[in-house]
C-alpha cells in the first residue's frame, strides 16, 4: 500500500489553515465533484479540503477508515491523497471489474519516490508498471524461483529452520518462561527467506538481529508512503519532506539494503562454490551470465534486477507469512475449542513422529481452514499493493481518468456481513464445503490479490505458513502468561502506514512440551 505519512498530514493540516479559512470564506464549492464536464461521472467521495484532499479523513488504521467511508459513499470511491486521485474499491463486483474485467488496462502500478529508488528504477517485479520489464521479470521468477519444482526443492530448508524453532522453544518452555512468539514467526520466515535467497539464515549475515526487522520495517514504511512532494503542491510538500526526513529515510534504507546485496553476491561470485546447495543468488546470477551472453549490453536482466528481485523476496516473503502465522496462534488462543480441535487433527494425524514434515500437511484439513479463515479476517497486505488506470476507465458507471490509483480494500471485503455471516467471528468451518481458494477467482477473498498482479508466490507462502503453525500446534500446549484468559487477548491492529497490518501488540506465551515432542522423526 502507498499511503502519505502521518507527520505529513499533521504538518499539513497546521500549513492549509489559512487556505481553509480563505476558501471557507470565500464559499468555494467544497463538494470534490467537477461540474464543468457534465458527460464525466466521477465515483462519490468524502468532501475535499484544498491542499489535503482527502487526508485527513485517512485516520491511524487506513483500510479500516476507507471501509467505514465506503458504506456512507459506496464501493467505488473517490479518495485524494493530497493532489494525487485515488479509487477505493470496496465490493466484489466493483473488484471483478478491476481485477478481471479491466485488468489489463488498472495492472500498472503508480510511481512513486521511496518505490521507485529501493527498486533500482523498477527493475523488480511487485513495484514495477505494466510492460516489458515486468512481463519479462514476472516470467522468470514464475518459472525460476516460485515454480513448484523450487518450492519443493527449498523443503529441506523450511523444515530445518522450523525444527530449530520448536527445539528453541522447547528449551524455553523447560524453564516455564514467557516467550515473544510474534519476534520468533519474524526469525524464523526472515532465515527461511535468507537460506532460499542467499544460502545461509540471517543470524549469519552482516545484519544483526534488530537491525534488519527496522531495515525492513522501514523499506515497509517507505514503500507504503506517499511522499510529500508528490501529495502536496510546492513548496508545501518540499518542506514536509524534509521536516520529516522521508527522503533521508530513503537513502538510508537503499545505502543499507544495496551494501548487503552487493556483500553477498561478491560472496557468491567467489571461486570455491563448487558443490555448495543451489541458493536464489545463484538461479539469478545464471540468468545474468545466460542474458547477457544472448543480448549482450541489451540484456534485460542485469546485476540491479538482481537487487530490485531481492528487495520483493524481503518485502514478499518475511513479514506476510510471520504474520499469518502469528494472527492464526492470536485467534485460536482466543478460541480455546477451536485450539484443540486443531492440534487433536495434527497429533492424530502425524501420531508419535515427534515432528510434523510436509508429507503430512496434505492430511490436515483443519490446519488449512484455519489458515484460510486467518487470511480472511487479517490478510497481511490488507489494501493489497496499488494498481494505476493506464487508459480511462468506466468502473460501475463511473469516469476513473488516466494515472488514478486504484486501492481495492481486501480486509474490508473479507469482513462484509453482505457476503459473510457471522463476519466477524472466526469460524474456520464456513470454508468447509467451499470451493472458495487463494486464485483470486472469488473477489470477496483476495488475500493474494487477483488477475495480473496476483501473489506469483502463493505455493511458497502457504506451505510456510502450514509447516510452522502445525508444528507450533503438534508440539506444544500453549498458555498465556500472568493468569490471562483468551477474552483479555488484545485482537486490534498497530496503527501506522506500511504495506502490512500486524497486531498491536506481540503475542506473549508460555509453551509446554506435548509428550511426544522430542522424539526422533
Ligand atoms: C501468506 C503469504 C503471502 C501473502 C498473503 C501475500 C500477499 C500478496 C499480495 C496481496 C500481493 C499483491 C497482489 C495484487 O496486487 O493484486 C502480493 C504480491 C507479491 N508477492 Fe506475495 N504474499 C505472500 C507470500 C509471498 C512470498 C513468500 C513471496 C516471495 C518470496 C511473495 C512475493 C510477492 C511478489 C513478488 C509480489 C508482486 C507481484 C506483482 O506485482 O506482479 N509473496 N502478495
Amino acid at each position: 500500500m502507498a499511503l502519505p505519512d502521518f507527520p505529513a498530514i499533521g504538518l499539513l493540516v497546521l500549513l492549509s489553515l489559512p487556505l481553509v479559512v480563505l476558501i471557507i470564506k470565500n464559499k468555494i464549492n467544497l463538494s470534490g465533484r467537477k461540474n464543468s464536464n457534465l458527460q464525466q461521472i466521477p465515483p462519490p467521495g468524502p468532501p475535499k479540503l484544498p491542499v489535503l484532499g482527502n487526508l485527513y479523513q485517512l485516520g491511524a488504521l487506513p483500510h479500516q477508515s476507507l471501509w467505514r467511508l465506503a458504506k456512507k459513499y459506496g464501493p467505488v470511491m473517490q479518495f485524494n491523497f493530497g493532489q494525487i486521485p485515488a479509487v477505493i474499491i470496496s465490493s466484489p463486483e466493483a473488484a471483478k471489474e478491476v481485477m478481471k474485467v479491466h485488468d489489463l488496462d488498472t495492472c500498472s502500478r503508480p510511481s512513486l519516490v521511496g518505490t521507485r529508488r529501493l527498486t533500482y528504477n523498477y527493475l523488480d517485479v511487485g513495484f514495477s508498471p505494466y510492460g516489458d520489464n515486468w512481463r519479462f521479470m514476472r516470467k522468470m521468477i514464475t518459472l525460476e524461483l516460485f515454480s513448484v519444482k523450487r518450492v519443493k526443492a527449498f523443503r529441506f530448508v523450511r523444515e530445518e529452520e522450523v525444527g530449530l524453532l520448536i527445539d528453541s522453544i522447547s528449551e524455553i518452555s523447560a524453564s516455564g518462561s514467557t516467550f515473544d512468539l510474534t519476534e520468533k514467526c519474524f526469525s524464523l520466515t526472515a532465515n527461511i527467506t535468507f537460506r532460499m535467497s542467499f544460502g545461509f539464515n540471517y543470524h549469519g549475515s552482516d545484519f544483526d538481529k534488530s537491525r534488519f526487522h527496522e531495515v525492513i520495517h522501514e523499506a515497509e514504511v517507505v514503500m507504503g508512503t506517499i511522499s510529500g512532494e508528490e501529495c502536496f503542491p510546492r513548496p508545501f510538500g518540499w518542506i514536509v519532506d524534509k521536516l520529516n526526513g522521508h527522503q533521508a529515510r530513503i537513502e538510508r534504507v537503499f545505502h543499507e539494503l544495496d551494501t548487503f546485496y552487493r556483500h553477498v553476491i561478491d560472496e557468491h561470485l567467489k571461486p570455491g562454490r563448487e558443490g555448495a546447495e543451489e541458493d536464489m543468488i545463484d538461479l539469478m546470477l545464471a540468468i545474468e551470465k545466460e542474458q547477457s551472453q544472448l543480448h549482450g549490453s541489451k540484456s534485460q536482466f542485469r546485476r540491479e534486477n538482481i537487487k530490485a528481485i531481492f528487495l520483493n523476496l524481503f518485502l514478499g516473503g518475511i513479514d506476510t507469512a510471520a504474520l499469518t502465522v502469528n494472527w492464526a496462534m492470536a485467534e485460536l488462543l482466543a478460541n480455546p475449542i477451536l485450539m484443540k480441535k486443531a492440534q487433536d487433527e495434527v497429533r492424530v494425524i502425524v501420531g508419535e513422529k515427534g515432528r510434523v514434515t510436509e508429507d503430512d500437511l496434505e492430511n490436515l484439513e483443519y490446519l488449512k481452514l484455519v489458515i484460510k479463515e486467518t487470511l480472511r479476517l487479517h490478510p497481511p497486505a490488507p489494501l493489497l499493493i496499488p494498481r494505476e488506470a493506464s487508459t480511462h476507465l468506466k468502473i460501475s458507471g463511473y469516469d476513473i481518468p488516466p494515472k488514478t490509483m486504484i486501492y481495492v480494500n481486501a480486509w474490508g471485503m473479507g469482513r462484509d456481513p453482505i457476503y459473510w455471516k457471522n463476519a466477524d467471528k472466526f469460524i474456520p468451518e464456513r470454508f468447509a464445503n467451499s470451493c472458495l481458494d487463494y486464485k483470486g477467482h472469488d473477489f470477496e477473498y483476495l488475500p493474494f490479490g487477483a488477475g495480473r498482479r496476483i501473489c506469483p508466490a502463493i505455493n511458497m507462502g502457504i506451505i510456510t505458513v502450514e509447516t510452522a503453525l502445525a508444528n507450533l500446534l503438534y508440539c506444544f500446549d500453549w498458555k498465556l502468561p500472568n493468569g490471562m484468559k483468551p477474552q483479555d487477548l488484545n485482537m486490534e491492529e498497530k496503527s501506522g502506514v506500511s504495506l502490512t497490518v500486524s497486531r498491536k501488540e506481540p503475542l506473549l506465551l508460555v509453551p509446554v512440551n506435548w509428550k511426544h515432542i522430542g522424539k526422533a522423526i
